[in-house]
C-alpha cells in the first residue's frame, strides 16, 4: 500500500514539473496523434528512417508558422515561417547545436563546438575560404574531375547504367583530403584503410543520430557499432596524425630559416598568415593551393597557435561536412539532368562553349556558368542533401507569441521549406532552373531556400561547394549524355545524416558529340 502511495506521489510530482517545465510550450500547436505519456515519441519509434521523414515533412508542410514534436513531455521546436527561421539563423540566443552533434566526437571542429568556442574558431576560419583560397585549388578540382571522368568513361560503351554516386564519391573525398591535408595525401601508405574507416565512422555516426535507443553511453558503447566506431578511429587518427605532424615539422623547419634570414620578424599575409622566406610570391600571389592543414598550422586562434586536437577535429569536420554532401548533391544534379533533356542540352551548351578549346578552368569561367548554376541550386532546393538540421537555444529566444527558454532544441526542415507554394509559387515540386532567376530571386523570402543553412553560422565551405560542384558537372555535360529510365515522379528519399534517394542513382552515359 505505502509502495503504491509513493508511486502515486512520485507520479503526481514529476507530473507537476513537467507542466511547470515545459508551460511555455503548452500552447504551441503540435502534431497529432498525441500519446498521453510518450506523445509523439512512440509513434516515431514504430517507424523506420523514410517513415518519420515522411511524417515530419507532411507536419511541416502543414503548419504554417511553428509546431512542437513532443518526445515524452519535452517538447522540440519546430518553426515554419521563414520570418521565424531567419530570427533563430541570425539571433545570438540560437546559435548553439543539440547533442546528437556531439557523436561526431569533434567538439572542437565547427559544426559541433559549443557557441564560445565556435565563435572564436570561426573567426579565426573565416578567412581560410576567401575567394583568393578557393581560386588557388581550382587546379585540384580539375584534376579530382578529369579522373572521374577517366573512370566515366570506362562505361560509356555499356548497355547497362552506372550509379553515379560511386563515381562522384572518390572524386569529392580526394578534392577534400588535398585542400585539406596536401597534394599527396592519398598516395600515401594506408591510404585505402584510411578510406574504408572512415566510412564505417560516418555510417556508424549516423546510424546513432538515427536510433534514440542507442543515444545512452551505456547502451552504444556496449554495441559492437561503438567497437567498430573506435576501431575505425584509430586507424584514421594514426593516418592523419602522421600528416600533420611532418606538416608541422616542415612549418617549423621554414619559420626559422624565415625568422633566422629575416633578422628575427616574420611576415604575414592578409589573414595572418606567415609568409615563409624564398615562397613569397607563391604565398603572397595565391599560385600553390592553400592547403588548410598548413592555415591551420599558421593563423593564430585568438593569439594562440591551434592545437594538434583542434587541427585534427576540423580537419575531420572538413571532410565529414563536405565530401558525402558534395558527392551526393552531384549524382542528385545528375539524376535530375538525365531526367530533364531540354534542361540537361542547355546546361551543356552553355559549358562547351565556355570550356571550347580546352581553356583552363578560372574564376570567371565557373562564374560565367551562370545556367549551371541555376541548375546547381535548382538540384538543391529539391533534394538538399542537408534537409533537417538543429540549434539549440543558449538563451531565450521569441518565436512568434512563444518565449522559448535555453536549452531547447529547435528543429528546422528545409526540404518542406523548400517545396512550399507561398513561395516556390505553383509548380514549386517541379525541376525549374528558372526558380533562380535574379528577378524571382529578388522577391522571394531569403530564407525561404537554405541548402547551406544561413546566418553566421551557416557552411562555411558552401563557395568551395559551388566552385566544385560546377567543375564536376560541366565536365560531365561536355564528356557525356546522360539518360536514365527512372522517372521524375518516382524519386522518393531516404534519411541518413544527409538525405539520399531512396534507389541508387542509375545513369546511362554516352559520350556527347
Ligand atoms: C553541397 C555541399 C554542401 C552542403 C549542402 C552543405 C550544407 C551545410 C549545412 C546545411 C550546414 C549547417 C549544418 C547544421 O547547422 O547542422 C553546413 C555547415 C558546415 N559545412 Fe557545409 N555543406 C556542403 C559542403 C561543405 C564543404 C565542401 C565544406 C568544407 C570544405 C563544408 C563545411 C562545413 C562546415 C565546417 C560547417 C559548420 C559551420 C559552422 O558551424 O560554423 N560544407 N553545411
Amino acid at each position: 500500500m505505502l509502495t503504491l502511495l509513493l508511486l502515486g506521489f512520485g507520479a503526481l510530482s514529476l507530473y507537476v514539473y513537467c507542466k511547470l517545465k515545459f508551460k511555455f510550450a503548452e500552447k504551441i500547436p503540435c502534431v497529432e496523434p498525441l500519446h498521453p505519456i510518450f506523445g509523439n515519441g512512440l509513434e516515431f519509434a514504430q517507424k523506420n528512417s523514410y517513415e518519420i521523414f515522411k511524417s515530419l515533412t507532411r507536419a511541416y508542410k502543414d503548419n504554417k508558422r511553428i509546431f512542437k514534436l513532443c518526445f515524452g513531455p519535452y517538447p522540440v521546436i519546430c518553426p515554419t515561417h521563414p520570418d521565424l527561421i531567419q530570427k533563430i539563423m541570425t539571433e545570438q540566443a540560437s546559435m548553439d547545436k543539440p547533442f546528437v552533434y556531439d557523436f561526431m566526437r569533434v567538439k572542437h571542429g565547427l559544426l559541433t563546438a559549443d557557441y564560445d568556442e565556435w565563435r572564436v574558431h570561426r573567426k579565426a576560419l573565416n578567412p581560410t575560404f576567401n575567394t583568393r583560397i578557393l581560386n588557388s585549388f581550382i587546379p585540384i578540382f580539375t584534376d579530382c574531375a578529369a579522373k572521374m571522368i577517366a573512370n566515366l568513361r570506362k562505361h560509356e560503351q555499356d548497355d547497362q547504367p552506372v550509379n553515379m554516386l560511386e563515381f562522384t564519391s572518390p572524386c569529392t573525398l580526394e578534392m577534400i583530403c588535398r585542400t585539406s591535408l596536401g597534394g599527396k595525401v592519398l598516395e600515401r601508405e594506408g591510404k585505402q584503410e584510411f578510406i574504408e574507416n572512415l566510412e564505417i565512422i560516418l555510417h556508424n555516426v549516423g546510424l546513432r543520430m538515427f536510433n534514440a535507443n542507442l543515444y545512452p553511453d551505456i547502451v552504444y558503447n556496449n554495441t559492437r557499432f561503438y567497437r567498430a566506431e573506435m576501431k575505425a578511429r584509430k586507424i584514421c587518427y594514426d593516418f592523419t596524425d602522421k600528416v600533420i605532424h611532418e606538416k608541422r615539422a616542415e612549418f617549423e623547419k621554414k619559420l626559422h630559416r624565415t625568422v633566422d634570414g629575416n633578422n628575427n620578424s616574420v611576415k604575414g599575409d592578409e589573414n595572418g598568415n606567415v609568409v615563409f622566406a624564398g615562397e613569397e610570391d607563391d604565398m603572397l600571389n595565391y599560385k600553390k593551393p592553400q592547403i588548410f592543414v598548413d592555415q591551420l598550422l599558421t593563423i593564430p586562434n585568438d593569439g594562440k597557435p591551434f592545437t594538434h586536437e583542434e587541427i585534427t577535429h576540423h580537419i575531420y569536420t572538413m571532410i565529414a561536412a563536405g565530401n558525402e554532401t558534395s558527392a551526393t548533391q552531384a549524382a542528385h544534379a545528375c539524376l535530375l539532368l538525365a531526367m530533364h533533356p531540354e534542361i540537361q542540352e542547355r546546361a551543356a551548351a552553355e559549358v562547351c562553349e565556355l570550356l571550347a578549346d580546352d581553356v583552363e578552368y578560372t574564376h570567371d569561367i565557373l562564374k560565367e556558368m551562370v545556367y549551371l548554376e541555376r541548375v546547381i541550386k535548382e538540384s538543391q532546393r529539391l533534394c538538399p542533401v542537408a534537409a533537417v538540421y538543429g540549434r539549440k537555444t543558449i538563451d531565450t529566444i521569441q518565436l512568434d507569441e512563444f518565449i522559448i527558454p535555453k536549452g531547447y532544441v529547435l528543429l528546422l526542415n528545409v526540404f518542406a521549406l523548400q517545396r512550399r507554394k507561398e513561395y516556390w509559387g505553383p509548380n514549386a515540386d517541379q525541376f525549374d532552373p528558372d526558380h533562380f532567376l535574379p528577378e524571382r530571386v529578388k522577391q522571394r523570402h531569403p530564407y525561404a531556400y537554405l541548402p547551406f543553412s544561413g546566418g553566421p553560422r551557416g557552411c562555411i565551405g558552401s563557395r568551395y561547394a559551388m566552385m566544385s560542384l560546377k567543375v564536376m558537372l560541366s565536365q560531365i555535360l561536355k564528356n557525356f549524355k546522360l539518360t536514365t529510365d527512372i522517372p521524375y515522379e518516382n524519386m522518393d528519399f531516404k534519411f541518413k545524416v544527409s538525405m539520399h534517394l531512396s534507389f541508387e542513382h542509375l545513369i546511362k552515359v554516352e559520350p556527347r558529340k
